[in-house]
């Protein structure tokens, strides 16, 4: 798992490092780290480092001092280097000093400049950024058609929410220090691919506040048979989805609960027939009343908003079991929160909304800042709060919070919640902690979206046949 850590909280590690460390040194490991991610760049797009043009966008604080200092160390492998002061009164004063006597040139017709670029740093603001670029910085940033590497972070973007709400950077690639920031996990399209450069602030840190899973993490908790299992032993999912108009939604769910693991997988509702068609492993009947038994259930998905379902969804939260709820059924508990009152306090549920579907449950769309609107969510249902979107929060109700980051946009198609639904309930159902189950759940979703797309546009169905092959790449080792 990797940690990730507020602004606040790297500050005050940095405070606590900084005291135990010789002055400079902190921003020298970290500008040296920038100046090699730069000659990597110019590398990958130029062939080369030496002779190649780099200009830096400095502004007023230790971001700016980083980006000066970098520019120094590439003076040295021979690089061309201009600087435009953006604030030249603030500009750090060391770094400044050093970049000119590396003989970096300070320049004012930073548009000419930036059009001959090869590379660009995006060294105007980092930790310590409140909204988006100011006119001067916006007008620079507009005429940048080389690479970008941002310092730290890009600059315009909110480094503890990823918000955007004005002109600001779009990196291709972002160097960081000591920790991870929100913001690298939350708007991953402005930041491009990040590089961590340690400059010893780990000891320092303590708990993430945000953590993101590896592939050896849902290696770790992703359930296959063993020498002792059968078909009941991984957990029986149940699959209370999909109604005579929308039965595509069951076929849907069910279909990833048998692809997700070896467990069995018990379907109760009107779409029997089309499900058994489509899937005849699965156990199907009429309703959740006479469904059998299961050790989990995924309810919601084309269920409807009527009566029926909402009758069905009451029986699935009184049965005392683990429940993921998606799609109508979360519709229904924002029009009657009191169909919750059939749940036995502390029986894990996991709810799986979509923007519009937030907004229905807290009578609120998630805004600027969605760790913390999932966060309060969870608290308020007492429930695993996985708020789905181009970067996934999954939020416990004590606070811990999974951010899932899938590479591309692919998952963002008709039916894809379906899948999820059944990823979740069959690792609720193998006995997982939810919060994991819908971490891993979640990961494995955009893995597989990736993989079946290859780059051109995907099905939910595609989706839900690349469960296996996601598996397969994310947990490597273990296939026996
Ligand atoms: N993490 C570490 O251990 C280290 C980080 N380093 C670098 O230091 C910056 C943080 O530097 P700081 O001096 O605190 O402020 P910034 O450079 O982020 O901001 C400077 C200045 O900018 C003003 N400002 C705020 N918002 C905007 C905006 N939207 N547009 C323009 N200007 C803005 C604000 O007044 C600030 O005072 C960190 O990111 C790292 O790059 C150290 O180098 C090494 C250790
Ligand atoms: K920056």
């Amino acid at each position: 798992m990797q940690g990730i850590w507020t602004t606040e909280r790297i500050r005050a590690a940095e405070e606590r490092l900084l005291a135990v460390t010789p002055d400079g040194a902190l921003m020298h490991r970290a500008a040296f780290g920038v100046a090699v991610a730069a000659a990597d760049l110019l590398a990958e797009h130029t062939g080369g480092v030496a002779g190649r043009r780099v200009v830096l966008l400095v502004g007023a604080g230790n971001n700016g001092g980083d980006a000066l200092w970098a520019g120094a160390f590439l003076r040295r492998r021979g690089v061309g280097v201009a600087a435009v002061l953006l604030a030249p009164n603030r500009a750090h004063p060391a770094g400044l000093a050093a970049f000119r006597r590396a003989g970096g040139r300070v320049v004012d017709d930073g548009a000419e400049w930036i059009s001959r670029a090869d590379l660009v740093v995006d060294g105007i603001v980092g930790l310590s950024a409140r909204g988006p670029l100011r006119p001067a910085a916006a007008e620079l940033v507009g005429v940048v058609r080389s690479p970008v590497l941002a310092v730290d972070l890009p600059s315009g973007v909110d480094p503890d929410t990823g918000a955007v709400d004005g002109p600001a950077v779009t990196a291709t690639r972002t160097v960081t220090f000591g920790a991870r920031k929100p913001v690298h996990v939350l708007n991953p399209a402005r930041c491009g691919d990040v590089v961590l450069v340690d400059i010893g602030l780990g000891p320092e840190l303590g708990e993430p506040d945000l953590s993101t899973l590896d592939a050896a993490d849902v290696a770790a908790v992703w359930p296959v048979p063993g020498v002792a299992d059968d078909k009941y032993s991984q957990g029986v999912t149940g699959v209370a989805a999909g109604s005579a108009v929308y039965p595509g939604a069951a076929v849907l769910a069910a279909g990833s609960a048998v692809l997700a693991t070896s467990g069995m997988v018990r379907y109760a509702g009107p779409a029997a027939d089309v499900v058994r068609a489509n899937w005849p492993e699965v156990v199907a009947t009429g309703s959740v009343t006479d469904a059998g038994r299961v050790q989990a259930w995924v309810v919601g998905p084309g269920i409807g908003t009527g009566s029926e379902g909402r009758e069905t969804l009451r029986h699935v939260l009184g049965s005392g079991l683990p429940v993921c709820a998606d799609a109508d059924a979360i519709t229904l508990i924002a029009s009657d929160p009191s169909v919750l009152d059939a749940r036995e306090p502390g029986t894990p549920l996991v709810l799986t909304p979509h923007d519009g579907e937030f907004e229905r449950l807290t009578g609120a769309r998630p805004g600027a800042d969605r760790v913390a609107a999932a966060r309060a969510a969870a608290r308020r249902f007492d429930a695993i709060v996985l708020l789905k979107g181009h970067n996934t929060v999954v939020a416990a109700p004590d606070g811990r919070t999974l951010v899932n980051v899938p590479r591309g946009s692919w998952l963002a198609t008709a039916g894809s919640g379906d899948v999820l639904s059944g990823l979740i309930g069959a690792l609720l159902a193998s006995g997982l902690d939810p919060w994991l189950a819908a971490g891993a759940a979640a990961k494995v979703h955009g893995q597989a979206a990736y993989l079946a797309a290859a780059g051109a546009p995907v099905s939910a169905s595609g989706i839900l046949h690349a469960i296996p092959d996601a598996l397969r790449a994310l947990t490597p080792a273990r296939r026996l």
